[in-house]
């Protein structure tokens, strides 16, 4: 039935929005019931019918019907214009129900093209629609909603946020981060149905939404692209397994489960080795790509002797200068290891054709018996030596002369014996390869045997990706496209971006940068209070706002016994609900834990592998970034700022952790960047 724009507190609307509930409940019990009866018997073989089995299987799963997940969370009701082909009304939910007999769409899938007007209708463009209703619920039972007329007859938006919206914000959290499907923004919605050969990248303040915008996209294309992507794959490249962790439940949740999640040391191997950031910053430089390449094809050497081929009593000779044309012609032209197989069968088929001209006729099968003969391997191993990764690296980084030589014109002579450790390993075997290390040799990897490219990258935290790294990405998703994010202003590396342009070239992705700066996490006092940093790590950026003020949420105080104070500051936050994150210097992590331990309050110590689970977490600084606390303890700003090279914009992602409450104690001063502007 059309709604005219009702008053919330009124129970006959409420009744009838139940109802629907409950009638689309029913439908999706019966979906499941039919999806049950249906057998994989009509498969032609075995291997089709486990195939069969297990999609239905998934299919069952995907209807399941999650008590608190409810079914719909908006409506929208169709304008008068005569013609539409517009539903009378349309119900959004996280998936499509329909009414068996008639087939009749009881709920909308939110990704569906149609449903685009629930984020994006406005008085401004109303796309047809009239109203737009907002659910609210409580432990599934639906309990409120808000009305917004979009023909300019009502009084929302311009009054404010939706109350519903603050209140989907503000709802206490512990574990893991939840979907925004029923309150996506316009500007962000439109990140999120972005098309899929377009990569996207998203300079965002801290809380606009970034990760959760990029994961909605994520469970968009592959509902709008299914059979391509399936192939292809997805996969979500985020900072830390404590951060993966924390996102892990969204994408099951919008009934995506076959998106792959991975860190970078993931990707390209986990780090064996320390050093320091200066070379770290080099390795990750991008002028090591061509470093790397002269350094691989150093290996194809002149040749010394001819080769000689013998058949029966004939001999067949290729002079060394002819066998040098050839490598010469292949040099550059194919990656290393396809190169060395086509040398190979030219020099092959160079023998192939001396037969002939002496009245044989050699056949294919013969051609590939020259190129695996003995005198060909040993020409093929002298002159285009089988090598891998790991050989060439470490002998560019243990071999000045190679290096000199690879480097040559590129990187200068300080630089070349920075890259030269003291004491290098002595074999590739026993090399202990640094996270830096990793991304030269994948980038070696793929100079020797290219890389398979996924249909969509997306990539959280781009800002502290090396050039490097960033490179072995645009590898993964060279025939696809990329969903980047990331804030320049948290950018914590010796080698964190500075500007998203150089990002995406080093991806190899073209793309437009979208700058979101509407916050939703953080309360606008603490989120002012932490931007009195933003000129001294990113002048370039807009200042944040926030979508709550946030009146009381910020407490600045200096104390005289820190651990005291982060004590009673706990046991405060605590006695109120939600999550209570306290954030401390990484070298006193232990300390603080120890301080909370004897007070008797139960917590965890967050680790670089997990995000914990309780509602008390002490959180090591340099852990805290894309993580967020409904009530935030930060002990010792200066201590944190002063604790690396970066320690501003660490303290600018510590500050801004809170959705609720910000308290920040210190013994010492302030860092002068946070006096008030
Ligand atoms: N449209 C929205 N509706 C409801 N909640 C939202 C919306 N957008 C973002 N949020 C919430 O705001 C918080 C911050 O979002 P998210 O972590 O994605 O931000 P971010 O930009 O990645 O932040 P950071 O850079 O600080 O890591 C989350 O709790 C998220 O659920």
């Amino acid at each position: 039935m059309p709604a005219e724009s009702a008053d919330p507190s009124e129970p006959a609307v409420l009744a009838a929005e139940r109802a629907h509930l409950a009638e689309s409940r029913a439908a999706l019990r019966r979906m499941r019931e039919h999806a049950e009866g249906l057998s994989a018997d009509v498969a032609a073989d075995w291997v089709s019918k486990q195939f069969l089995e297990s999609l239905l299987d998934q299919r069952v799963e995907a209807l399941a019907d999650h008590p608190d997940t409810p079914l719909f969370f908006g409506r929208m009701d169709r304008g008068g214009a005569a013609g539409s082909d517009l539903p009378a009304v349309m119900y959004v939910g996280r998936r499509h129900v329909h009414d068996g007999d008639e087939g009749r769409p009881l709920v909308l899938d939110w990704r569906a093209p149609v449903s685009r007007a629930f984020y994006q209708a406005g008085p401004a463009d109303p796309m047809g629609w009239r109203l737009r209703r907002r659910f609210g619920f409580q432990a599934g039972e639906l309990t409120a909603f808000e009305d917004e007329p979009l023909d300019g007859g009502g009084t929302r938006p311009g009054t404010g946020p939706s109350r519903i919206l603050t209140d989907e914000i503000e709802r206490p959290r512990t574990g893991p981060m939840r979907d925004i499907v029923a309150t996506i923004q316009p500007e962000q919605d439109v990140i999120v149905r972005a098309d899929l050969p377009r990569s996207v990248c998203v300079q965002g303040a801290p809380g606009t939404g970034k990760t959760a915008v990029g994961l909605h996209r994520a469970a968009y294309l592959l509902f709008t692209h299914r059979e391509r992507l399936s192939r292809s794959g997805v996969l979500i490249v985020g900072p830390n397994r404590a951060f993966l962790a924390y996102i892990a439940a969204v994408l099951p949740a919008l009934g995506e489960v076959r998106v792959e999640q991975a860190t970078i040391d993931d990707l390209l191997g986990p780090p064996l080795g320390d050093e320091p950031a200066d070379v770290a910053a080099l390795k990750g430089d991008a002028r090591m790509a061509g470093v790397l390449r002269r350094a691989l094809w150093l290996h194809v050497r002149k040749p010394e002797e001819g080769l000689v081929v013998t058949r029966g009593a004939a001999r067949y000779r290729l002079a060394d200068h002819e066998i040098r044309e050839i490598a010469a012609a292949l040099r550059g032209t194919t990656r290393y290891g396809s190169g060395r197989a086509a040398f190979a069968q030219r020099l092959a088929h160079q023998i192939l054709v001396r037969m002939e001209r002496r009245g044989e006729a050699p056949d294919d099968r013969v051609q590939d018996q020259v190129a695996r003969s003995r005198p060909v391997k040993q020409v093929l191993d002298a002159v285009w030596p089988k090598v891998s990764a790991e050989q060439v690296l470490h002998r560019l980084l243990s071999d000045a002369d190679l290096l000199s030589r690879a480097a040559k014109g590129v990187l200068d002579e300080d630089e070349q014996a920075a890259l030269l450790p003291a004491r290098p390993a002595r074999s590739h075997r026993s090399a202990r390869w640094t996270a830096a290390d990793r991304a030269l040799l994948d980038e070696l990897n793929d100079l020797i045997e290219r890389t398979t490219s996924l249909g969509h990258l997306v990539v959280d935290e781009a800002q502290d990706l090396s050039a490097m790294q960033l490179r072995a990405l645009g590898r993964r998703c060279a025939t696809g496209s990329a969903t980047v994010l990331g804030d320049l202003a948290q950018g914590t590396t010796a080698w964190s971006a500075r500007t998203w342009k150089e990002v995406l070239a080093h991806l190899g992705q073209d793309g437009e940068v979208t700058e979101l700066t509407l916050g939703f996490r953080v309360p606008g006092t603490v989120l002012d209070f932490a931007a009195r940093l933003l000129p001294h790590v990113a002048p370039g950026l807009e200042r944040p706002r926030s979508l709550r003020p946030g009146a009381g949420a910020l407490t600045v105080r200096r104390v005289d016994d820190l651990a005291a104070a982060t004590v009673e500051a706990a046991r405060a936050a605590l006695a109120r609900p939600g999550s209570v994150g306290l954030i401390v210097p990484d070298a006193r992590a232990g300390a603080h834990a120890a301080a909370l331990e004897a007070a008797g309050l139960e917590h965890e110590v967050l680790g670089p592998e997990s995000p914990g689970t309780g509602r008390l977490l002490v959180i090591p600084a340099t852990l805290a970034k894309g993580l967020e606390y409904d009530h935030v303890i930060v002990a010792e700003p200066a201590a944190i700022a002063a604790a690396e090279a970066r320690g501003l914009a660490r303290l600018y992602v510590v500050l801004t952790r809170a959705v609720t409450t910000l308290a920040v104690l210190h013994e010492d001063d302030l860092p002068a960047e946070l006096a008030e502007p």
